[in-house]
Parts: structure tokens; sequence; C-alpha cells
């Protein structure tokens, strides 16, 4: 059994299901975090962790024991909260050691613990400061010290850096990966952001409308998502969707017509048998190549034509966007040596790294062993 396992876990509020058959695993001193859009249940789901909120049905077990009726200061969790839900009238050093305090703890063994703590998150200068003189990172520093001297077994963050600027959120971000590698504990975050989450996480579980979509290493979330959700949801920019119907089907090749409106495309795929009808043929923003007016495409190519709309300048590269005959919006990510003129556009793409998804936003995998 894992370290912490969630089976089966529904949750609703009043006629609302917020959480639908939500099984996860979590294996000791992973980095877990949990994504997703605003409203699709990922607070609600590490507050039933925590012992915050009680499931509806299912089970939350850490190390083998049913956790549903057991108290949440007893379960050996400790939350991070987004507000950081300091005291305002205590100093740093009074917030840290509150949960030693109300513990009746021995003097020695709290400034013991408050020391550690303070020393690995930088906070010795600032013991005898109030909340209302810390900066927004200090602030998040003490409500993480806070959470530190209880030495849980599971770390819960709920979207702890989202009050904290562009640049903070950085480096807080590294000072979190730090803390993890330094003290080994299962860690479990919660974000809407999916940058974050693919720098953070060993195991990012992506969630929507209530449920687990998938659960996997970052990477291969944005290589091998298993539908559209996932695919359009990891990744800046976002995937590209190009609607086309399947034309014809044989062993390594699938023919596709109407690819993004016009265009036609073979993919070294073998379809599912029966596989007929509309299809999306889903493209990263870095697979595909403006082609210089009059050039020819490389073979084999998935060829498409619009019209620029826009064009980031990041300094290192640029993000082109464009429109297709048929409406349909095309990014691609473009080099600074690149040539891209408008209005009207050709883009090219190998087919190979073409994902497919059918009409239910299920991905469509190739038969026969590839992953793709
Ligand atoms: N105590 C509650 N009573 C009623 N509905 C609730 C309660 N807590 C959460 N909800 C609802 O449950 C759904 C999921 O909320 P939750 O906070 O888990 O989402 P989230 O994914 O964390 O979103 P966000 O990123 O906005 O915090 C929302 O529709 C919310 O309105």
């Amino acid at each position: 059994m894992a370290f912490l396992d969630i089976a089966a876990v529904t949750k609703s509020f009043g006629a609302q299901g917020v959480l639908k058959d939500v099984n996860l695993s979590i294996e000791r001193g992973e980095f877990v975090v949990f994504v997703g859009p605003s409203g699709c249940g990922k607070s609600t789901l590490l507050r039933i962790i925590t012992g915050l909120e009680t499931v509806t049905s299912g089970t939350i077990s850490i190390e083998g024991e049913v956790m549903n009726d057991v108290e949440p200061a007893r379960r050996g969790t400790a939350m991070v909260f987004q507000s950081y839900a300091l005291y305002p009238h205590m100093t740093t050093f009074q917030n840290v050691s509150f949960s030693l305090r109300m513990a009746h703890r021995a003097r020695d063994v709290i400034v013991d613990k408050v020391q550690k703590a303070a020393a690995i998150l930088q906070l010795d200068k600032l013991l005898e400061r109030k909340p209302g003189q810390l900066s927004g990172g200090q602030k998040q520093r003490v409500a993480i010290g806070r959470a530190i001297v209880r030495e849980p077994r599971v770390f819960l963050f709920d979207e702890p850096l989202s009050n904290l600027d562009a640049e903070l959120r950085v480096q807080m971000r590294a000072e979190l990966m730090e803390l993890h590698r330094r003290l080994g504990t299962t860690m479990i975050y919660v974000t809407h952001d999916q940058v974050e989450a693919m720098t953070l996480a060993d195991k990012m579980v992506v969630m929507h409308a209530g449920r687990v979509q998938q659960a996997g290493k970052p990477l291969d979330l944005y290589d091998d998502p298993d539908n559209r959700f996932v695919a359009g949801f990891v990744g800046s920019p976002k995937m590209n969707f190009l609607p086309a119907r399947v034309q014809s089907s044989g062993p390594n090749a699938l023919g596709l017509a109407g690819v993004g409106g016009a265009g036609e495309a073979t993919l070294p795929f073998t379809a599912p048998p029966g596989l007929a009808g509309p299809v999306e043929i889903g493209l990263r923003p870095e697979r595909m190549r403006p082609l210089p007016p009059g050039a020819p495409p490389p073979p084999n190519s998935i060829v498409l034509e619009g019209q620029v709309t826009l064009v980031e300048e990041l300094g290192s590269e640029s993000y082109v966007h464009m429109v297709l005959a048929d409406g349909t919006p095309v990014t691609l990510r473009a080099g600074r040596d690149e040539t891209v003129e408008g209005p009207s556009l050709r883009v090219a793409a190998d087919p190979r790294h073409a994902l497919l998804f059918g009409p239910d936003g299920e991905r469509i995998r190739s038969q026969g062993g590839s992953k793709r």
C-alpha cells in the first residue's frame, strides 16, 4: 500500500458534487502537486486529507491507517495556507512556536526547534518581529516555519505563493524545492498555475470538474497526455487543436482530410479498428515551423496557412498567433532567426509530433506498441 492512499473519494456540498471517485497513491517523500482550474476541487481534496473536511464516501489512509475519523491534530499533517494565517499580535518566534507551546513542550525543546526552523528558512534575524513588520515572502516563511516545527508526516500547501509577486514566487519555489530536498518529507501542493506545477512536482495530478484527469511525471503528462483537457492545460503557450476527418486508414498510415478546414495529412499512426469521422490533431507550438515565402515544405509535413493576428516578441523567441481559413486559432513559437512575414503565413509540422483526440476528448493512441 502507498504511503498516502486516496481511494474512491467523493465529496458533495448539498446537491453539488465537488469530488467524483478520486483515486490516488502518493509515495513517501514525493512532492505531489494538485493542479487544475479554479473550482475543480483541489483545495477540497487537500482539506479532506488534513481533516478540515469530511468525505462523502471513500477513504483516506496514511501509512495504512484509515484517517476518515481521526481528528486533524492527530493525522501528522501540517497545512500552509495562502493567507499565511499568522497571529498579528505575535512575534515570529511566538507564531512559529505556537503549536509547541499549546502542547506544553519544554522551553529548551521549543527554542531548539524554532532555531532550527529559523535557520533553514533564514528567519534568524526576524524572530522578534510581528507580521506587520514582515514582507510577503517573509510572512510565508513564518507560516512554513510553523508547519516545520510540528515535524509532520505530510506538508500540505494551499496556493502558498499566490500573494507574492512574480520574482518572489520564482525564488520561493526554489526555496521550497530545497526545503523538500533537505527534509525529505512528503509534500502536497495545490496551485492553479501549471508552470508552478511542472517545476515543483515529482508527481503532477491534473484535476478538472472534480476528477483526476491524469497523474504522473510532469514531462510524461506534457508528452503523452491522456486527453484533450490535460493536453491543453499543460504547456504554455497551449497546444493547438486542429479539426480533421479520417479519410483512410492503414498500417502506420492514417489519412486525414479537412485539417484545420482545408489541408490533408498522413500521420505515421496505426488507427484503432473502425476509427472514422471527426477527430482533432494536437500540435505543440514549438513543433511548428514558419515557412519562408515560396519555400517548399519538408516532405510529408502538415502544412497550414493562415493570417497572422499577433506577434508577441519575447526577445529570445516570439509567439506568433494566426487564424486559419476555417477560424481555427494556431500559435507557434518562432526563433529569432526565423522569418515570420504576415499578413499571410504558412507553417509546417512533422506529423510524427501530432497527437490525435476523438470527439469525446479522449486521446486516440496508435495501435501496436508505439506511444503515439
Ligand atoms: N464549504 C463549502 N460549501 C459549499 N461549496 C463549497 C465549499 N467549499 C468549496 N465549495 C465548492 O466546491 C467547489 C470546489 O472548490 P475548491 O475550493 O476545492 O476548488 P479549487 O480547485 O481549490 O479552486 P480555487 O483554485 O479557486 O481555490 C467550488 O465550486 C466551491 O464553490
